[in-house]
């Protein structure tokens, strides 16, 4: 049965309120409007970032709300005037934009995108700023431009990347955000080179996939840092070679660094959302060149400190947006890498289940062995 152009009703995890279990429900998904596709997702992973905005620590985190941001799908249909997709191209939903045309985008420094931001940033589309999300007439927010735990999205047409049809969609859904985050964070954020010491804090999907950029940038040495020994065995597969547990030091982290590295490192990862960590980050690079880059995202109210010294004496201190990648552009590319074999992505996937059980999905991300749990949306 032919859905252009109609209300679609299907399943969606919805959160009503902070912290309080998704609820699977009917919802209604409104046509896109112009500028606008809706995509049916077959696939969505998990992310931290999901998990934070949930907890009710996100200051842009409106209830209720579709959340989900790392998916993969097929283009349903399309609004007036987009000529880039059409029904039936298998896509990537990207929270971070790409207009082309906008200050950001023609800038030629940064991959952040201006034309959609404010409006994904309160839960709307553009167009009318209204939501297509809703339940028997209530709208409920979009998230991060995106909202992938429903069956069927709206997203801006600015916010899809166009991929290869053979691509496994249960698996490069990951290239979305975590994996795609931690390997730009190293190639584009840092640049790191051949030679290069680098430390990863906190041993995640996004610091294995830092750890795994900086193998392939020819990184001599890379540190994992976490407070979980139990990481380290599988961080060798991603290309750590030595680990640091904190818990295992009377000194602070940066001391115990700077000490095993001949005054520190040349590029520091931050990949946990603390900002004590990222300041131990900061602190273990080198003088005079050591970068670090924050890549974690910490909770409203948190700040980061550190002695001006640290930057006078040349440290740098960056962060990075989805690895800095130009979305529609670089995430078809990162899926040619991957269908070449070029890039790690399936061992990611430690978990597997179906929509209804996503609230286990999200105890999951509490659990040590959890990287990614891929939920199937279309059981
Ligand atoms: N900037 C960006 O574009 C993106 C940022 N993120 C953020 O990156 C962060 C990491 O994401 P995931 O890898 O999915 O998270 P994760 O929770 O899987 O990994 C974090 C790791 O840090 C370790 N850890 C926790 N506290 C620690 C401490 N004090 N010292 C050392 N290790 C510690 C944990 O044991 C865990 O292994 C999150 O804050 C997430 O929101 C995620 C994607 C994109
Ligand atoms: N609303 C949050 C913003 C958190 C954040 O920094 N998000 C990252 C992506 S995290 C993905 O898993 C990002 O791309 N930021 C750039 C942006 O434009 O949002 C908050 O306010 O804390
Ligand atoms: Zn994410
Ligand atoms: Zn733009």
């Amino acid at each position: 049965m032919a859905t252009q152009g109609q209300v679609i009703t299907c399943k969606a995890a919805v959160s009503w309120e902070p912290n309080k279990p998704l609820v699977i429900e009917d919802v209604q998904v409104a046509p896109p409007q112009a500028g606008e596709v809706r995509i049916k997702i077959l696939f969505t992973a998990l992310c931290h970032t999901d998990a934070y905005t949930w907890s009710g620590k996100d200051p842009e985190g409106l209830f209720p709300c579709i959340l989900g941001h790392e998916a993969a799908g097929i283009i349903e249909s399309v609004g007036e005037g987009v000529t880039e997709v059409q029904p039936g191209d298998h896509v990537i939903p990207c929270y971070t934009a790409e207009c082309r045309e906008c200050k950001f985008c023609k800038s030629g420094k940064t991959n952040l995108c201006g034309k959609v931001r404010e409006a994904t940033g309160v839960g709307v589309m553009l167009n009318d700023r209204k939501s297509r999300f809703s339940i028997n007439g209530k709208p409920i927010y979009h998230f991060m431009g995106t909202s992938t735990f429903s069956q069927y999205s709206v997203v801006h047409d600015v916010s899809v990347a166009k991929i290869d049809p053979k691509a496994p969609l249960e698996k490069v859904c990951l290239l979305g955000c975590g994996v795609a985050t931690g390997l730009g964070a190293v190639w584009n954020t840092a640049k790191v080179e051949p030679g290069s010491t680098v430390a990863v804090f906190g041993l995640g999907t996004v610091g294995l996939a830092v750890a795994e950029g900086a193998k392939t940038a020819g990184a001599s040495r890379i540190i994992g840092i976490d407070i979980d020994s139990k990481k380290f065995e599988r961080a060798k597969d991603f290309g750590v070679t030595e680990f640091i547990n904190p818990k295992d030091h009377d000194k602070p982290i940066q001391q115990v660094i700077v000490a095993q590295t001949d005054g520190g490192v040349d590029y520091s990862f931050e990949c946990i959302g603390n900002v004590a960590v990222m300041r131990a980050a900061l602190e273990c690079c080198h003088k005079g060149w050591g970068t670090s880059v924050i890549v974690g995202v910490a909770a409203a109210g948190q700040e980061i400190s550190t002695r001006p010294f640290q930057l006078v004496t040349g440290r740098v201190w960056k962060g990075t947006a989805f690895g800095g990648f130009k979305s529609r552009t670089q995430v078809p590319w990162l899926v040619e890498k991957y269908m070449k074999k070029e890039v790690k992505v399936d061992e990611y996937v430690t978990h597997e289940m179906n929509l209804v059980d996503i609230n286990k999905a999200f105890d999951l991300l509490h659990e040590g062995s959890c990287l990614r749990c891929v939920l199937t949306m279309f059981p």
